[in-house]
């Protein structure tokens, strides 16, 4: 039989088929039609082993939504079909700048999980529309597997799939910076490129800063299991110039979260503030900068200790009220606690995965409600450049892993202070010449005066200081002096003024 005959063969065989059930459906009662094909498909199932689950593309009312499982599907997939799939399609993929492939339609990508083998399948149904002339397309995959892996697929892999879908989403989208300007948010873009990579520290304080960053981001399931809100607070503190701002872009980069920088000078109240934190999503970074600076942390003791005392005297004379709430009004700004009671309290209650970021230059400056454990889970201190912080910026500007001018440089870094943005600035491109030489000899010119200005300031210190000292002893003589003088006034307080005043004329008279 030559393959035409086999096609014209095969071409009759279906179209007796196609006759016979068409005269099935027309003759045989809807019930016995329903009861045939349930008993085939039992038939089918015992005979055929695997599971086939279909995602369609549309859902909801009238299939005018998209299917939130179809669309985790298809991003699922996109990793894997991108490299087994042969026909893909391309597409922008929203909020991103990147191209996104996805399986075309009518392809198979074999998947693992646990060991257990399964395929994935993309298709579409065209049929014609209710409502309009034209044809509609359904596009669904269809996932195969074993009955035997029925709870393994059914349980762990969907939710695997969901998860991983979720974070491809996360990793692949644009992240944002939000500022606040009075009580609304509004973003730009995030392009910052700092990178943990690129930020110059020691390498193994900042590989523990990454490794908590990153045991944070998978550890739904362990704060869930302990009963703890899913966030975490950082305390950035060092100098100016030490890369607390780089190293928050860095953290945004690292786990794919969105910047929500808070600027609380431009806050009115605790309300305002609790109406703003209210409106970060999951997986965000909330950054207030400048702590010490835009709450005056002293001055909000005061106003407690002053508002307690107002309250003392409402007691005593409650007609003072209305004056009492005037003073309130004014002195109504955010507060330390009305912060910090809204981050520990309810506000944790609305969502999780979400970081906490205060700097400061000064941590000696900050109140110890703010220091206290648990408040802020993890303090970093970013200080001034020393020689394996400067190694990673030498790496980065200069691509040199070593120098002859090292070993000096060593030296200069542990006895002069300078900030890595500082450090950095030596090593920017020259545009004289492309020898790492000049950029590093910049840099000991730069240390040798630091070092220089850091003595001179040193003594000009300890200077003031002995002069100070010095004060100090001279000033304990002065009261003894005075102590000596005080009997004579006690005197003149006891009523024998008129022998005192003689005595004064008579020596103003011999002075003058
Ligand atoms: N540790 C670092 N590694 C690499 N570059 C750094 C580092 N610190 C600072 N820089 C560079 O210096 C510049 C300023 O740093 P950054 O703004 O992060 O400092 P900061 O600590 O936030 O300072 P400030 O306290 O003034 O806000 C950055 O553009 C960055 O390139
Ligand atoms: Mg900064």
């Amino acid at each position: 039989m030559t393959p035409k005959d086999m096609f014209a063969n095969l071409g009759s065989i279906i179209a007796s088929l196609m006759f016979a059930w068409a005269m099935f459906k027309q003759y045989f009662p809807y019930q016995l039609q329903m009861s045939i094909e349930k008993y085939s498909q039992r038939v089918l199932l015992f005979v055929y082993p695997y599971i086939q689950i279909r995602f369609n593309e549309l859902s909801g009312e009238r299939f005018f939504s998209r299917s939130q499982a179809y669309t985790a599907i298809q991003t699922y997939l996109s990793s894997s079909s991108s490299t087994h799939a042969k026909k893909l399609k391309a597409d922008i993929a929203k909020n991103s700048q990147s191209l996104a492939l996805s399986m075309d339609d009518h392809e198979e990508v074999a998947d693992e999980f646990q060991g257990v083998k399964l395929w994935w399948a993309s298709g579409k149904d065209i049929s014609k529309s209710p409502s309009f002339w034209n044809l509609e397309e359904k596009r669904y995959y269809k996932l195969t597997f074993h009955k035997r892996h029925r709870d393994l697929i059914l349980g762990s892999y969907l939710d695997h799939v969901l998860k991983e879908a979720k974070a491809m989403e996360v990793r692949n989208r644009q992240r944002k910076l939000y500022t606040n300007s009075g009580t609304n948010w509004s973003h730009v873009m995030l392009k910052h490129p700092a990178k943990f990579e690129t930020i110059a520290m020691d390498p193994e304080k900042k590989k523990e800063i990454m490794d908590d960053l990153i045991a944070f981001s998978k550890g739904e399931e362990f704060y869930e299991r302990v009963g703890r809100a899913w966030k975490r607070g950082y305390l950035l503190y060092g100098p100016p110039g030490t890369g607390k701002s780089s190293m928050i872009a860095a953290m945004a980069n690292l786990l794919g979260y969105d910047l929500y920088d808070l600027e609380l000078t431009s806050v009115k109240n605790n309300t305002d503030l609790r109406k703003l934190l209210m409106e970060v999503p999951n997986k965000s970074i909330i950054v207030i900068e400048d702590i010490d600076c835009s709450l005056d942390l002293t001055g909000q003791r005061k106003t407690k200790k002053k508002k307690e005392k107002d309250e003392a005297e409402e007691k005593k004379d409650p007609k003072q009220k209305p004056e009492k709430e005037e003073k309130e009004t004014e002195a109504s700004q955010v507060t330390l606690s009305g912060l910090l009671n809204f981050i520990d309290g309810l506000w944790s209650a609305s969502g999780g995965e979400r970081l906490i970021v205060f700097t400061t230059n000064y941590v000696e400056k900050l109140d110890p409600a703010l220091v206290r454990g648990g408040r802020m889970d993890k303090h970093i201190e970013l200080s001034y450049c020393r020689f394996e912080a400067f190694k990673g910026l030498a790496k980065n500007y200069l691509q040199i892993e070593s120098h002859p001018l090292f070993g000096r440089i060593r030296e200069l870094l542990e006895e002069a202070n300078m900030c890595p943005a500082d450090v950095a600035e030596h090593l920017m491109p020259k545009p004289t010449s492309g020898d790492p030489k000049f950029s590093l000899e910049s840099l000991i010119k730069g240390l040798e005066k630091a070092k220089e200005e850091a003595r001179l300031k040193a003594e000009e210190e300890a200077r003031l200081k002995a002069e100070e000292e010095a004060k100090k002893i001279e000033q304990p003589t002065k009261e003894e002096a005075k102590k000596v003088e005080q009997p004579a006034k006690a005197v003149t307080e006891n009523g024998e003024a008129k022998l005192l005043d003689a005595r004064a004329t008579e020596n103003g008279n011999t002075s003058s």
